[in-house]
């Protein structure tokens, strides 16, 4: 075991560091003092501060897990599909694949990532439904469409679904109701993207098979650290170079020549959704290795790396040690750095938007908007006065590109299927090069429980590229006036309207026939 580090160089915390440390902010986190971040934060604070110490609250699930591990194991029972969105489904998927165990991860209503996870072995399968609310749409999609397969296949769905939520959620009460399999009732007073190491993280990775008992020890042996008012405390250094770096509001993340895998789509979610609100906050931009944006030396970035050596002259922090440790390390770093901006890190208001537009949505069902032109492949949406005079996708491209400010970034956002589409991928650093500006990417509609809210809340500076696609086939949801296919496409329509009332230009390309529009679109870099 290794307990978390961090390294600073291109700049000097100590300052920030010593103020800190005199203000008694680790220690008094520690405590749950939910006075931190000021009056207007302090009543969500006092349910929001559970976290700081569940590697011993957390243990009594242990035992819980373990025994319904065996119990499917001994029926056979191998195949564990995780249903959950944001801090619901983010650190599982680091656990398992960091720990190399299988756990199919569904956070997406694309229809053909819906079709391959029921395509799996139904015989062997276990589906985990996690929802701290209870309400969230997707997982409640996901829930009743596993349900019906189960019952068509001949199997007894209540004996095959597993539930996470909140004591005195919806969820729990249908739950008892359905007679599904196990309730697990989670940390009311952890927030979903705190929740790593609440029954939410360790529920569906147990039953994969990861060693959970190793993540609580790992975090217990790097707690003293964190909680101490002292200038050794990692924590502080990460939370101040996050935070405390002038003018540099976006945090390049990645991880190279960790064992974790797939840390920064999980800081990503934490550190979007608990500072970028109020016009301000940190965006956090997750890339591979390669990325031209970590040799980039522009004046608005830092880096936080999961690595050993900065990779240019930026404000860095660089950190290391056990995966346990490191989401503890990290969530104590962003409580710090909310403190810092003066901002509360507990909240998330701008998510809600989306997510009633896209309701609106599936209510009114209206007819889609004219496409501005097609060009090949790929039908043309905008925002206002983005379109005119322009009739190539490569124009539409260039004239969203032409609204970058020198301190704005790009948000990508696919709402397609991120295995069949991974190919896509390749438009991030492509877009990075050609405007040395940060870019982020999200898969749709997961991203709208993590870099959604940075993108609505945050600084207003992202120039937003939409991407959509047909479905050639659609799968229907049991008792809902929708399909996936509608909900994906509610769900796209609804974010993109959000962000083009708050004043940001939307490129909105659908993919009439994904493989060859994908191509299409990345011939534009070539
Ligand atoms: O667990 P749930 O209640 O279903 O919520 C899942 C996600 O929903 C929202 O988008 C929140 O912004 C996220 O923080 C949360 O993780």
């Amino acid at each position: 075991m290794s307990t978390p580090k961090v390294t600073t160089q291109n700049g000097d915390w100590a300052e920030v560091v010593d103020k800190l440390v005199a203000e008694k902010i680790a220690s008094r986190i520690a405590a749950k003092d939910a006075t931190i971040w000021g009056p207007d934060a302090e009543s969500e604070a006092s349910i929001r501060l559970g976290w700081v110490d569940l590697h011993d609250t957390s243990r009594p699930l242990l035992a819980e897990i373990e025994a319904l591990q065996a119990d499917l194991r001994s029926e056979g029972l191998d195949r564990i599909v995780l249903s959950g969105m944001g801090g619901s489904s983010l650190a599982p998927e680091v656990i398992t694949r960091t720990a190399g165990v299988e756990l199919v991860v569904l956070d997406s209503t694309d229809p053909s990532v819906i079709k391959r996870a029921l395509d799996g072995d139904l015989s062997k399968t276990v589906i985990v439904v996690s929802s701290k609310s209870g309400g969230t749409v997707e997982t409640d999609s996901h829930r009743r469409t596993f349900a019906k397969a189960f019952t068509d296949a001949g199997i007894d769905a209540a004996s095959r679904i597993v539930v996470v939520t909140d004591p005195g959620s919806p969820f729990e009460k249908l739950s008892a109701d359905e007679g599904y399999r196990k309730t697990f009732l989670a940390d009311p007073n952890v927030g979903g993207r705190y929740s790593a190491l609440t029954a939410f993280g360790l529920v569906p990775s147990g039953l994969a098979g990861a060693d959970i008992a190793e993540l609580l020890d790992q975090a217990a042996e790097a707690a003293p650290a964190l909680q101490a008012d002292s200038t050794d405390n990692p924590a502080l250094w990460l939370g101040a170079v996050l935070a405390a770096s002038a003018g540099r509001d976006k945090a390049i993340i990645t991880a190279d020549g960790s064992d974790i895998v797939g840390f920064p789509d999980w800081a990503e979610q934490l550190i979007a959704e608990s500072t970028g609100k109020n016009g301000t906050g940190v965006l956090p931009v997750a890339v591979e290795v390669t990325a031209p944006e970590l040799r980039s030396e522009a004046a608005d970035l830092t880096n936080a790396l999961l690595a050993e050596k900065a990779t240019s002259g930026v404000p860095t922090a660089l950190t290391s040690g056990s995966l346990g440790g490191q989401f503890l390390l990290w969530e104590v770093a962003t409580a710090v750095a909310g403190y810092l901006l003066g901002i509360n890190p507990f909240d998330q208001p701008d998510v809600e938007s989306a997510k009633k537009a896209a309701r609106g949505l599936l209510d009114a069902q209206p007819e889609p908007e004219a496409a501005a032109f097609t060009d090949g492949a790929v039908e043309v949406r905008a925002t206002e006065g983005l379109l005119d005079g322009v009739d190539s996708l490569q124009g539409a491209v260039d004239a969203l590109l032409g609204k970058l400010d020198p301190k704005g970034y790009v948000a990508v956002m696919a709402y397609l299927d991120s295995e069949r589409d991974a190919d896509l991928i390749a438009i991030r650093p492509a877009l990075a090069a050609k405007t040395d500006r940060p870019v982020t990417f999200g898969w749709g509609p997961r991203f709208l429980h993590s870099t959604g809210q940075y993108h609505k809340g945050g600084h207003p500076e992202g120039v937003f590229l939409q991407i959509t696609g047909a479905h050639p086939t659609d799968v229907e949801i049991p008792d809902r006036p929708f399909t996936f296919g509608t909900l994906i496409s509610a769900q796209a329509a609804g974010d993109a309207g959000v962000i083009a009332e708050r004043g940001r230009p939307v490129l909105r390309l659908h993919l009439t026939d994904v493989a060859s529009g994908v191509q299409q679109l990345l011939s534009l870099f070539k």
